[in-house]
């Protein structure tokens, strides 16, 4: 399978060197600064007992060639409009975009951009990171993509697709609804991006204090209400996983939306808490712990674009 992989960062490098450690044909469509860093010392993952190191096949805006049979887009949303043009020559009819991007409002700028036949749903499960040295750093266990077909259709490619990520040892289970998936993720991470971004700490940190735990808990209540109210309800394993996962007393666990903030730099903000909050508004379902952490986070956003030359 020819494989495209938009953005070598924490999420795209990760996959993208897995697959081509497994034998795909990968190509990783950089930017320039990141094409001389990978070119001067090779993509390198490392971490949970394991260590990859390869010479990555390359390539810029305007030599990006294709089609390709399946496109990762690993970017985050603040870099997408820039990306999807980057991409054009490289989806033809018979290619699948598989976004990786948390959120879902991308969903409808894809499907605007290269049509609904080329676009699947996407979930990335993976805690990833960049090192000073621009390698990746894994941190937790879990490597999982999901992927369907945004009407839920059983699907030919979508098989394919899963069984080239399975040889590469990226779970891919079956997905009922991809979308329903992609709103699941979306609680999870909105929770997490909101305590930990409000709290100024990690998920531990936050928990080990009196309040800590109960402010965890109005954060699910508000975000799993906004995709029940959008006809996404999270239930069972997936709602006690998010319980767990954000109110562990010991864990050392920050989204990368996080540790944007506390570095300074521009964060996903919109695409992750602030459509939410939209969302919850036109649902008339009431977030006033999602506005505030959105609403403290376009004051960051504010600051940074003020200091811009
Ligand atoms: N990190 C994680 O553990 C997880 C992240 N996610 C989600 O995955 C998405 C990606 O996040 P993450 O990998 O952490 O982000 P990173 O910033 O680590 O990686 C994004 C990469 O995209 C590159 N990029 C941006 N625009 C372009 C372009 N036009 N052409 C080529 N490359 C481009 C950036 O390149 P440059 O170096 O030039 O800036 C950067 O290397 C986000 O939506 C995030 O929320 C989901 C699950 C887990
Ligand atoms: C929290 C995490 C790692 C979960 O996959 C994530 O999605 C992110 O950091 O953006």
């Amino acid at each position: 399978m020819r494989i495209l992989t938009v953005g070598a960062g924490a999420v795209g490098g990760f996959f993208g060197a897995r697959l081509a450690t497994a034998g795909q044909d990968v190509t990783f469509l950089v930017r320039p600064g990141r094409a001389k860093a990978l070119e001067a010392r090779g993509l390198r993952v490392a971490g949970q007992g394991e260590e990859l190191r390869l010479t990555p096949n390359l390539v810029t805006a305007g030599a990006v060639g294709g089609p390709y049979d399946l496109v990762l887009l690993s970017v985050k949303a603040t870099a997408l409009d820039t990306a999807l043009a980057d991409i054009e020559p490289a989806v033809g009819p018979d290619t699948a975009v598989v976004p990786l991007l948390n959120g879902v409002a991308h969903l409808q700028t894809l499907v605007a951009r290269l049509g609904a036949g080329v676009v699947l749903g996407g979930v990335a499960k993976v805690v990833t990171t960049l090192s000073d040295d621009g390698d990746i750093l894994r941190m937790a266990p879990p490597a999982v993509v999901l992927t369907g077909e945004l009407d839920a259709r059983p699907s030919a490619r979508v098989d394919a697709i899963r069984g080239v990520l399975a040889e590469a040892g990226i779970d891919s289970p079956a997905t009922e609804d991809i979308v329903a998936a992609m709103w699941h993720k979306w609680v999870f991470i909105s929770t997490l991006v909101a305590l930990t971004c409000l709290m100024r700490g990690t998920v531990g940190e936050v928990n080990a204090v009196p309040g800590g735990a109960d402010l965890a808990a109005a954060l699910i209540s508000e975000t799993a209400a906004v995709a029940e109210a959008a006809g996404h309800p999270v239930t069972g394993a997936e709602l006690a996983f998010t319980t767990s996962t954000v109110t562990s007393p010991s864990s050392p666990l920050t989204p990368s939306l996080y540790r944007d903030l506390v570095a300074g730099a521009p964060t996903e903000a919109d695409h992750v808490l602030t459509d939410l909050t939209l969302r919850a508004r036109a649902l008339g379902v009431a977030t006033p712990l999602l506005d505030l952490a959105a609403l403290q986070l376009r004051v960051h956003e504010h600051r940074l674009a003020a200091e811009r030359p």
